[in-house]
Formats: structure tokens, sequence, C-alpha cells
């Protein structure tokens, strides 16, 4: 039967109208499971995503049907190419139970994992294990939350993650890709993807090198030689983070001019009794003093702000939700009092302002332009909400500090959050299209980690791993099955859309003393692109906002330029040797 267009937009009109109610559902029986853990929440969940499941591959393998090809109306083309992939929903009902059994499996794994002192109470990573991580400057103790996390988490998911990869590679085989790393990289709609990546990646080398051999300079000032070889990579423990990926919680061991200290906004949060709901306050008023659309009042009866005291198990880590019914959305989050939070509620909020910004689009258009785009909005934010300029304006700092000296303390502090995270956000996948295309072997999963970890990072395990490890399950994302190359691509388009949206913004000067805070001409440019959703190919949507179709470090670098020229004459003057060359994580054999 030959499906005119006529007919495939009443098709598109009809799946649209059942997949809000059908994706509703499924939305708040996830919400139910992962801030309240319990057996019959996962039933409900399980149970509700099947149903979902059988609604996608009803409508998927129906748009087959329509020939496109002569088709005028570009929407209706790319709703219908949207609907052809089905993921999971592909997989035999038995298998496609057994993989949402497993992805249930690790990722509650991960969130009820807890690591035991010897007597007494047992630390969960939220808040705890990570406090210590980020405090404490013992590599004993350390090394004991490092390990317990491991033993915790990333051994209990060895085995499951291989049949993960299993049934991950026949869905995606079903919907006609190589292996699930093809699909997963098919949402970037480009063909050179991968050497693009590596392209960026080539281009921040000498800024991360150059950080790198400054911070292990730092670290061996601190611990000394048994810890630290000058010419070596990096004990992974020590970093300031459960998995080195920001380093930004040893900015004191680290800071250029220790007699400029930066101010305590955590302790100036405490001193003025920020709660978590003021915190959120806070970043809606960031987005509607630029004339973006404010939250609605079931965002603020909904949202989980604090982990819960009633006892209910919950998963912590950060997410923000749309309940596809244009008015339900929300944040879960077990809030602390600190910058570091206000921050990330700065990056969730961005997740909820593309949702009020695209919710009257098709359900099929209600993404970013691309995964990086959704993160990259609440995180250009941040780069404003962490500015001197704005959090002397709130009332978070007492003075300017813009010498010379206390803005390349202020350009490393950002440099340890945003450049040390480059490498771990990009071979968080590069391991995993490896994993999923065959390179790297199930018997090898932990040793090619560390391989990774060691070429791209410049990091070693503080101890020896096995096989019997599963480090990179130690990682919420992973744990989750979630792409990560989106944070790799969101760190350098966050400073393309910075640029652009200071620039909107009238801003002169540099691009780290910006503030688009109160802007409407930012407000409004951002607005033009997140309304669009994923309606168009995204490299028209960057070119609305920047001017540029291509994705380009020059932003990034010129923000962190008078940073660059104060490590390369520093690391000059120490006489660094820039990398780790020759080096493996080898340990001397046990005897
Ligand atoms: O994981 C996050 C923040 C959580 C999130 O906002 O990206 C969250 C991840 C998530 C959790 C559960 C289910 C799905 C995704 N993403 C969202 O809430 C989200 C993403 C896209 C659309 C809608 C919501 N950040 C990453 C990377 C990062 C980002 C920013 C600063 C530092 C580090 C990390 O912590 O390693
Ligand atoms: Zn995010």
């Amino acid at each position: 039967r030959l499906y005119n267009e006529t007919v495939a937009k009443a098709f598109l009109q009809f799946y649209d109208r059942t997949a809000q109610v059908v994706w509703n559902q499924f939305m708040e029986a996830a919400w139910n499971y992962v801030t309240n853990i319990t057996k019959k929440n996962q039933e409900e969940m399980l149970y509700k995503d099947v149903e979902k499941s059988q609604h996608t591959l009803y409508f998927g393998t129906r748009a087959r049907l329509f020939k496109v090809a002569n088709f005028q109306d570009s929407d209706v083309k790319r709703m219908l190419s949207k609907l052809l992939n089905v993921d999971k929903a592909a997989l035999p009902k038995e298998e496609l139970r057994e993989y949402n059994e497993i992805l249930a499996y690790m990722e509650t794994t991960y969130s009820m994992a807890q690591v035991c002192l010897n007597e007494g109470p047992c630390l969960p990573l939220e808040p705890d294990l990570e406090e210590v991580m980020a405090t404490s400057r013992d590599q004993k103790e350390l090394l004991w939350a490092w390990q317990g996390w491991r033993d915790a988490v990333g051994r209990q998911l060895r085995m499951t993650f291989e049949r993960y990869v299993q049934l991950s590679n026949k869905a995606a085989k079903l919907n006609g890709y190589q292996d699930m790393g093809a699909l997963w990289r098919s949402t970037y709609e480009s063909d050179s993807l991968q050497e693009d990546l590596e392209q960026l990646f080539q281009e921040l080398q000498p800024l991360y090198l150059n950080l790198h051999a400054y911070v292990r300079r730092a670290l061996y000032r601190f611990y000394g030689p048994e810890l630290i070889d000058l010419r070596g990579p990096i004990p992974a423990h020590i970093l300031g983070n459960m998995w080195a990926q920001s380093w930004v919680n040893i900015l004191d061991l680290a800071l250029p001019f220790p007699e400029k200290p930066p101010e305590d906004i955590t302790k100036i949060m405490k001193g003025q009794h920020w709660k978590p709901e003021k915190m959120f306050q806070e970043a809606e008023k960031f987005f509607t003093s630029m004339g973006l659309l404010s939250t609605p009042p079931e965002f603020w009866e909904n949202s989980m702000m604090e982990r819960p005291t009633d006892g209910r198990e919950v998963e912590c880590h950060a997410s923000a939700w749309d309940f596809y019914n244009g008015k339900d959305f929300r944040i879960k989050k077990c809030t602390e009092v600190t910058i570091k939070d206000l921050l990330s509620i700065f990056h969730q909020m961005g997740h909820i302002q593309y949702f009020l910004q695209y919710k009257n689009l098709s359900v099929i258009f209600r993404a970013g332009a691309n995964p990086a785009f959704e993160e990259a909005v609440g995180s250009v934010v941040t780069l404003s909400a962490s500015s001197h300029k704005h959090l002397l304006n709130r009332g978070l700092l007492s003075q300017q500090h813009q010498d010379k000296e206390e803005e390349v303390n202020f350009l490393m502090s950002v440099a340890l959050e945003k450049i040390a995270f480059i490498p771990f956000a990009y071979l968080m996948d590069l391991f995993r299209w490896k994993v999923f295309d065959g390179t790297i072997e199930k018997d090898v999963y932990n040793q090619e980690w560390w391989n990774l970890r060691l070429k791209y990072q410049g990091l070693c395990p503080p101890i020896p791993r096995t096989e019997e490890d599963f480090d990179p399950g130690a990682k919420f994302h992973i744990s989750a099955s979630l792409p990560y190359i989106r944070y790799f691509l969101s760190l350098v388009l966050q400073f393309q859309f910075h640029e652009a949206l200071c620039k909107a913004s009238g801003h002169m000067g540099p691009l780290h003393r910006c503030d688009i805070y109160n802007s409407k001409e930012a407000g409004k440019l951002l607005e033009d692109v997140l309304k669009l959703g994923s309606s168009k190919p995204w490299p028209e949507v960057l070119e609305k906002m920047t001017g540029e179709t291509k994705v380009s470090t020059k932003a990034l670098m010129t923000y962190f330029k008078p940073l660059l020229n104060w490590l390369v004459t520093e690391n000059v003057r120490q006489g660094e040797i820039l990398g780790w060359p020759d080096f493996s994580c080898s340990f001397e054999e046990r005897e």
C-alpha cells in the first residue's frame, strides 16, 4: 500500500498523542523507582518499560512503510527517520526483559553501594565518600575509599556487564547498526565524528599536558617522591575526586599564588544559612533574569531536592526529568549546601530550561539538537555563575579579586574543573566503543581501561588491579548505560556558546570576566536555539547561535590563554617534562 504524505502526517499525530501518554506513565514509574528503590517499584517500572517498547516497536515498524524519498515536508521526513531506530525494543520479549533487569541491577547496585568502616558506619558515595576524596590529604585514607568503592561496585558489575554488552550489540544489530557504539554515535548525524573528536582532543593536549605537569609538581611537593614520579603518571586516588575527572578539590595544593587564596564560597553560603530550595531558586533566577522561562508549580512540588531522611533508598546521581505532558518537570538531587552543588544545580536547571523551551514540539523533537547541546546549556550558564563578577553581584564574594595574580588563581580553579575533565570525558566512550566493537575483549576489560587511563589522563591505579576488578563500572554512567562523549563535546561547545552569548550581551574584555546574568539579548539568542529541540540538524542550530557550523576549540583556548601562558612559563622554570613518556603502570612483581 502506497502511504502518502497526508497519511504520514496523520500517523505522526497519532504517534505523538499516544507517545505522550505512554512516556508519561513510564517516567512516573521510573521516578517512583529511583526515588524509592523497592522490588515492587522496580517491577512497576519494568512493566511500564515493556509498554513503552511495544509502543515504540508498533510505530517503528510502520514508519518503515512510508516512501519518504518523494515527500516534500522536511519535518515529516525527519520525524519518520527518527522513529526508525527502536533501540532495545527490537529485542525479543524475553531478552528485552533480561536486558531491562540487567540495566536496573547495574544502576541500583551503584546507587545502593556503601563502604563500611571496620567497626562502625557504612558510607555511601554521596556525600560521604566524595567528601573523603575531596578533603582528605592522607593517602592511606584516600586509598581506603578509592579501593572500597571499586570493590563495592565495580567488582559486583563485572559479570553482568559482559551480558549487557552482548544484549546491547544484539539490539543495535537488529536496528541495522554494526554494534551499540555505532548506534550511540549515530545521534550526532556525522560520518566523521570520531576523527573530529580526535582533532578536538589533539588541539587541547598542550593545555592538558601543561596542567598535568604543574599539578604533578604540586602533588610531589605535598606527598613526596615515594608517591610521585616527576616524569611519570599520577596515582589516581589523590586528585580530589573518586574518578580523577575533576581536580578542583586540590586547588589548595596547586594554587599559583598561595598568598592570595580565594574566598571559601561554601563557608559564605553556610554563613548565610543557604538551604537547598534557595539554591534552586538562585539557579532559576539566573534563567528568568535573561528573559527565559520560569519553572511551573509542579517543579517545586514534585522535585526531590535532598536525600530523603525517611529511610527510603534513592539514586543520588543528579538528573533532570521531563514527564512529556508539557507541565511536569523535576530535578532529583541529594543536595548539600556547597558551591559545587550550587553549580551542579545550574547544570540541572539548564536541562529543565531546554524542556520548557521545546515543550510544544512533537515528542519526537523534544531533545537537544544533539546530546552535547543538552549538557552544554546548563554548563554555559555555570561559566557566568562562577565568575567573580557574578558571585560578587550575588553577595557570595566580598570583593572582586581581579589583580593579575588573583586572576591566575581563578583561571586555575576553572582549569582544574574543566581542563582536567577533557581526557576523562574522551576516554569513557573510547573504552565502551572498543568494548562494543570487540576490540576490547571481556578478559582484558580492566587492563584495557587502565591502558586508556594512562594514555589519555596520565594516571595509574594506586594499587595493582586484576581482572576480578571492573574499575570502569565504578563510574555512574557506565553502570547506568549512559553515553559520555556528550560531556567531552559539551566541554568545547560551552565555551563556544559562552563566547557567543557574551558577545550578544555586549560584554567587552576577557571571556572569564563575562557574566550574562540579566542579559535579555543573550537570553533571546539562547531561547531561539533551545526551542528548536532536535527538529533541525545540529550544525544549523550551532550556526544560529555562534555563526559557525563546526565545533571549535578557539573560544576555550581564548578563555584559558592567560593561564596557559603562566603555566608554560612556570613549567619551563621548573624544567618539567610534559607527559609521562615511556611509563607503564607497573608494580614491582610481588615477591
Ligand atoms: O552526570 C552528570 C550530571 C548529570 C546529568 O545532568 O548529566 C544527567 C545524567 C543522567 C542521569 C540519569 C539518567 C539520564 C541522565 N542528565 C540528565 O539529567 C539529562 C540529560 C539529558 C536530558 C535530560 C536530562 N555530569 C557528569 C559530567 C559533568 C558535567 C558537568 C560538570 C562536571 C561533570 C558527571 O558527573 O560525570
Ligand atoms: Zn547533564
